[in-house]
């Protein structure tokens, strides 16, 4: 994988048409990322294409939630999951198909942090894991590899991890920390929170003042929407629905697009109830997962295993990468039938839970047969 960003770098050349300063009486001092008159050809009306049916599904429905509880629910529902299992096995009760094909290898693992590690709950700041979910997550360190790759900051979901001994890639995958041994031409130095010397990658560094400029707007924009939240991952955005009554959707979606219209190198992307403000380079989980792969001396695929366990829309880059590398698979977390690039599901962070315990014991087991 060429990760020489001098080379190709990720982030997409400058508009070509010569642009302007935001209406909104921008701070930011560069004008290559803002134009008051240039439309951004990424967001049209939100009506006409397609986006509230977006944000309608971008969370389980609440019939789904309620089998979630064994309540009864409609028979021809229960066909279409028991079809949907079909092709996306459970990875717990497929454990020993996964087993056979970590034989004799290293797997590495990588986690997404919300609707994975944590239960999606209203607020945001309030996605705890439960200490069952980080003593697992720490047992399964100790024998693999093992990396949080989330869509919040990555200081705010170390925060919320808290274990030294993981890799964390924050803000989608464009700010990764990997130690200072690894093998990484592009990175810059740094120190953790511990004083170590690290290597960070964040391709989307200029992004940095833009994304701030615009988190500030957008709390502005939507402090008149009972419910909204918008919170600044540093190189992305987010901006929550949540908690908005449903008749004012809408409201959300037209004036987050109307403001992104002025700027052509930030473009809008679904997760679970929230719009992700992000911008338009080419970098991903996906890209993260190879990054942090060829840096940790990871990538051979006879020698290694990677793993993605996510529940997102964004998880999906993950998950193709690995479907299109035929090496390595994703594993979906959802309760409800949905498409995937992944190869396995899981119903629910309980479940993610169990299956990492599952892997720590295997592993145990094998190393204790092959003395
Ligand atoms: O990549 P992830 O680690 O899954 O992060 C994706 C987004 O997760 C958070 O939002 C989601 O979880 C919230 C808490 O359960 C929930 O309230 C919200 O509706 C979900 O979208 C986080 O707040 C976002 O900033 C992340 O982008």
């Amino acid at each position: 994988m060429d990760i020489n960003i001098n080379k190709t770098s990720p982030v997409l050349p400058e508009p070509t048409t010569p642009v302007s300063k935001s209406r909104l009486g921008s701070s930011f001092p560069s004008r290559r990322f803002v134009s008051a008159r240039r439309k951004n050809p990424k967001l049209d009306d939100v009506r006409s294409n397609g986006w509230l049916e977006a944000m309608i599904s971008s969370s389980p429905p609440r019939k789904r939630l309620v089998k979630d509880f064994n309540v009864e629910i409609a028979p021809e529902d229960d066909f279409a999951q028991r079809a949907w299992m079909l092709k996306y096995p459970s990875a717990i009760t497929s454990f020993g198909h996964i087993a056979a094909q970590a034989k004799d290898k290293k797997i590495a693992v990588f986690l997404d942090y919300d609707g994975t590690l944590s239960p999606i709950v209203d607020d945001p700041d309030r996605a705890i894991m439960s200490d069952a979910m980080r003593a697992a997550v720490k047992d399964v360190a100790k024998y693999f590899p093992t990396a949080i790759i989330s869509g919040r900051s990555r200081d705010k979901v170390y925060e919320l991890v808290g274990l030294t001994e993981l890799y964390y890639a924050g803000s989608h995958g464009m700010d990764i920390m990997t130690p200072a041994s690894a093998n990484d031409t592009n990175c810059i130095k740094s120190t953790d929170q511990q004083g170590e010397e690290v290597n960070l990658f964040q391709p989307a560094k200029e992004f940095i003042p833009v994304i701030e400029e615009v988190y500030k707007n957008l709390v502005e924009l939507t402090k008149s929407i009972k419910g909204a939240k918008v919170e600044n991952h540093k190189f992305c955005a987010s901006v929550h629905y949540r908690n908005v009554d449903r008749e004012d959707w809408e409201l959300v979606a037209q004036r987050v697009h109307d403001h992104l219209k002025q700027y052509p190198r930030l473009r809008l992307t679904h997760g679970r109830k929230v719009l992700e403000v992000r911008p338009v380079i080419e970098w991903n989980k996906g890209k993260a997962v190879e990054f942090l792969l060829e840096s940790l001396g990871l990538s051979n695929d006879d020698d290694f295993l990677p793993i993605f366990i996510g529940d997102d829309k964004t998880d999906e880059d993950a998950f193709k990468v690995l479907r299109d590398r035929e090496h390595g698979f994703g594993i979906l977390v959802s309760s409800v039938p949905k498409e995937s690039n992944a190869f396995y599901s899981l119903r629910d962070p309980s479940e993610v839970k169990k299956f990492l315990k599952t892997l720590v014991k295997w592993r145990k087991m094998e190393d204790s047969t092959s003395i």
